[in-house]
């Protein structure tokens, strides 16, 4: 095994494991860290964790114990994947995450790469860009949980970890992997504990990722994955493999949509254009438990159109408001997990092979009702969303990260089928 990936979150996971693969690496995803010793044969292993806002010392300790679980398994380098918007509290998690992570292993430096420039995140003079707008000026200025209001992310890591934060800025990364290597060591010099790596484009992560060769650990979103992949590839062996045990079948479908970002609900709009959709009563939902069978008679009367059907929860942000208002944010939000979860259970006990699911929070509710432990990872249906298919079950999953994808999202993913 040549890299160990841990993931903070769940289609952030995925995210990075879809870029492995598209760049050649032989790669499986594990649900949390694998009580049951399992046979590994691929050159990377994802470890997703639910650690992005949990208590510090609880992601703390799983992150140290999938770090163990990967040096276990042989990894040779360790990677911290968190959000390419840097999600995290003036306390942590990424932060106190890294720190015990170079404390574990005996290192004393790292780097700091959220990057994802094909979904429009830049880093410019050490401060991260959403679509060209400063982070603290985009949408996550409103982040339910992990409202981000400071684009620096040199003040960003300082502020959530115990050393101090350096930067590599756009003009040595464009000198080259030599000279990002002389800037690791001046840096290190200078007592400082963690690089911020200016990226803005694919060939800056190219240099970084050859940079970083002989760094132990890591750190950033999915957009390094591509540039430390093609490091590695002298070692790969069977390239042509990595996307073909992921792959989807052709097999009974629903897309089952629980995100309310701005481009979730454009996904949605455009697709009810073409094919069944139901929006999902949150009064029903809410107050009548027969609803779920009602819904998953809808599903199952639509599973033979052409196009697969769709339940959402999805709504714009006056519709969400004015819910939360009337039912309270947590309790309503709750009712739609559930409801989701349950809808899932019972559609895959009728026969749903492949769920096409929208939604962070709602992609680990629906894979986790569904027991799915582990992962193969499948083509790229947009960049960081690709196919995974189950190990231990014949089941395929699409999970969409809630501001990923393109307007014709759900109709691309069943483009796939084989
Ligand atoms: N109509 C709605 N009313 C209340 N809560 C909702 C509604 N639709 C979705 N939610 C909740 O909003 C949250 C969306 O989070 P998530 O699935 O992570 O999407 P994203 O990736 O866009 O953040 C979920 O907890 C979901 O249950
Ligand atoms: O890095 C990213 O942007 C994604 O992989 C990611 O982590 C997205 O998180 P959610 O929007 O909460 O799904």
């Amino acid at each position: 095994m040549l890299l160990g990936v841990i993931a903070d979150d769940f289609t952030g996971a995925t995210d990075i494991a879809g870029f492995l693969v598209e760049n050649g690496m032989r790669t499986i995803q594990v649900n949390g860290i694998p009580s049951a010793n399992m046979q590994i044969n691929a050159d990377a292993v994802v470890v997703s964790l639910k650690s992005r806002s949990c208590p510090t010392e609880q992601a703390v300790e799983q992150s140290v114990a999938a770090l163990k679980w990967l040096q276990a398994q042989g990894c040779q380098q360790f990677y911290f994947k968190y959000c390419s918007t840097f999600d995290s509290t003036a306390k942590g998690n990424i932060g106190p995450v890294t720190d015990a992570l170079l404390d574990t292993l005996g290192e004393d430096f790292t780097i700091v790469c959220p990057a994802l420039p094909v979904n429009g995140r830049t880093v410019f003079n050490g401060h991260l860009f959403v679509l060209g707008q400063l982070l603290s000026e985009s949408g996550m200025r409103n982040h339910p949980v992990t409202p981000m209001t400071n684009s620096n992310l040199m003040d960003l890591m300082d502020a959530q970890s115990r050393g101090q934060t350096g930067l590599i800025n756009y003009q040595s990364i464009e000198q080259g992997a030599d000279a990002v290597i002389g800037r690791f060591a001046e840096l290190k010099a200078q007592g400082k504990r963690y690089a911020v790596v200016d990226a803005f484009k694919a060939e800056h992560l190219n240099e970084i990722g050859k940079a970083v060769s002989s760094l132990k650990l890591v750190t950033g979103g999915s957009g390094l994955a591509a540039g430390i992949a093609k490091n590695w590839g002298e070692h790969l062996q069977d390239q042509t493999q990595a996307k073909q045990a992921g792959h989807p079948a052709k097999a009974p479908t629903v897309i089952l949509s629980g995100s309310c970002s701005i481009m979730t609900n454009k996904q949605v709009e455009r697709y009810k254009a073409k094919a069944p959709f139901l929006a999902m009563d949150i009064e029903q939902c809410m107050s009548s438990e027969n609803y779920v069978n009602e819904v998953f008679d809808w599903v199952v009367n639509h599973l033979s159109e052409s196009l697969a059907p769709i339940v959402y929860a999805t709504a714009d942000a006056e519709k969400l408001k004015t819910i939360q208002q009337q039912h309270g944010a947590e309790a309503s939000s709750q009712a739609v997990e559930t409801f989701f979860s349950l809808l899932a259970i019972k559609l895959h006990t009728y026969g749903v092979r492949n769920f096409i699911v929208a939604g962070g929070e709602t992609s680990g509710v629906v894979t986790q009702s569904l027991k799915v432990d582990s992962f193969h990872i499948g083509p790229q249906i947009s960049p960081g969303v690709p196919w995974v298919k189950a190990i231990n079950q014949d089941l395929s999953l699409a999970l969409k990260s809630g501001n990923f994808g393109d307007e014709n999202f759900f109709t691309t993913a069943q483009g796939y089928f084989s």
